[in-house]
């Protein structure tokens, strides 16, 4: 795997106030990176520095290989960044700001609008290709913005927020966009999100991001991995019934920690905290020849990690000192 962005104990102080905390972290050719976290943790800053747009205090960055404190005018034509707050010259048409941009990257009149062309219908905005972009919706003003950072054929895009204000149809149509703009051009994607839905959905991995410390880095099996110290899962079990004998006797198998049981009922659901080798467990209900009709592993989802780094302090805490 080739390595497009390397940072290496990034820090950047304002003053007194500590922003970014000696950040390491590499973001690979191809991979769509959801850098997640709450208001004030550091997401925009560490964008900054990436693109030269801010100095940092101390460490290291390398973006394709250049230094942003001496070749931000080379990174800026290889990289795209959208910002949460993109602006367009709002009297002018949608291939008009495209062409404009385009021009400003260096590209010949006529292959920019040729080109803005292909993109306005790429993001879905060929109906919209002459409308002045002051009577854009949200949503077509960040396809629009996804356009804008496309045109100049960049090789990595950050996008800050894209998906803010848009409504969830338009949020799903625009996530399957940067998905497959980045599969099928091998474009690196970096996108800094709140949604933690969002994220789960297209990015191939997750940095969560708290206080300018990334406090876990990884796809969702790693860091749900990372969370579960004690190496235990939890399994759903339906059966035909649990009376209170074989309830007794499974709880007492070495490899089960706890058994909680819904209201009783024909079937019942049963849920199971154990060790990961559930042999013992299935072993025992087919021996006291239970019914058993269903049998499922809880995974954590990104939801359960983000509340339980972003809330749980103490979960936050182990996972640093690990
Ligand atoms: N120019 C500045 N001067 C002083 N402090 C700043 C400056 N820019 C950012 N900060 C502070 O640094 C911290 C990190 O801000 P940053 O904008 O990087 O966070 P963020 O994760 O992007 O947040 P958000 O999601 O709200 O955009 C915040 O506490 C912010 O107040």
């Amino acid at each position: 795997m080739e390595p497009v962005i390397e940072l290496t104990n990034l820090t950047k102080k304002y003053n007194q106030y500590t922003a970014v905390n000696g950040l390491n972290l590499t973001l690979y050719r191809g991979e769509v990176f959801g850098l997640l976290g709450p208001n004030g943790a550091g997401k925009t800053t560490t964008i900054l520095m990436m693109l030269g747009l801010t100095d940092r205090t101390s460490g290291d960055v390398k973006v394709l290989g250049l230094d942003p404190n001496y070749n931000a005018i080379e990174i800026k034509s290889k990289v795209g960044y959208m910002p949460d707050d993109i602006g367009f010259y709002e009297d002018r048409t949608a291939i008009d700001n495209l062409v404009y941009t385009a021009r400003l990257n260096g590209i010949a009149a006529k292959q920019a609008k040729q080109q803005a062309e292909l993109l306005l219908q790429r993001v879905g905005l060929e109906n919209a290709i002459n409308k002045k972009v002051g009577a854009f919706s949200r949503g077509m003003r960040q396809r629009l913005g996804l356009a804008d950072v496309l045109i100049k054929q960049p090789e990595i895009i950050i996008l800050d927020e894209p998906t803010l204000g848009i409504d969830p149809e338009g949020v799903r149509e625009l996530l399957e966009l940067i998905s497959t703009l980045s599969r099928e051009e091998k474009i690196t994607v970096l996108l800094c999100s709140h949604h933690l839905h969002q994220v789960q959905q297209v990015c191939d991995r997750v940095g969560l991001f708290v206080q300018g410390e990334l406090v876990a880095c990884g796809n969702i099996a790693q860091l749900s991995e990372a969370l579960n110290e004690e190496k235990t899962v939890t399994i759903e079990l339906e059966v035909a019934a649990l009376n209170n004998p074989l309830k007794t006797a499974l709880e007492a198998l070495e490899q089960v920690l706890s058994i909680e049981t819904a209201a009783p009922g024909s079937a019942q659901r049963v849920t199971v905290t154990c060790s990961e080798d559930i042999t013992a467990l299935v072993a025992k209900l087919a021996s006291e020849h239970s019914e058993l009709y269903m049998i499922h592993r809880q995974v954590y989802g990104l939801d359960d990690i983000y509340h339980r780094y972003f809330e749980g302090g103490e979960a936050r805490e182990a996972a640093t000192k690990a």
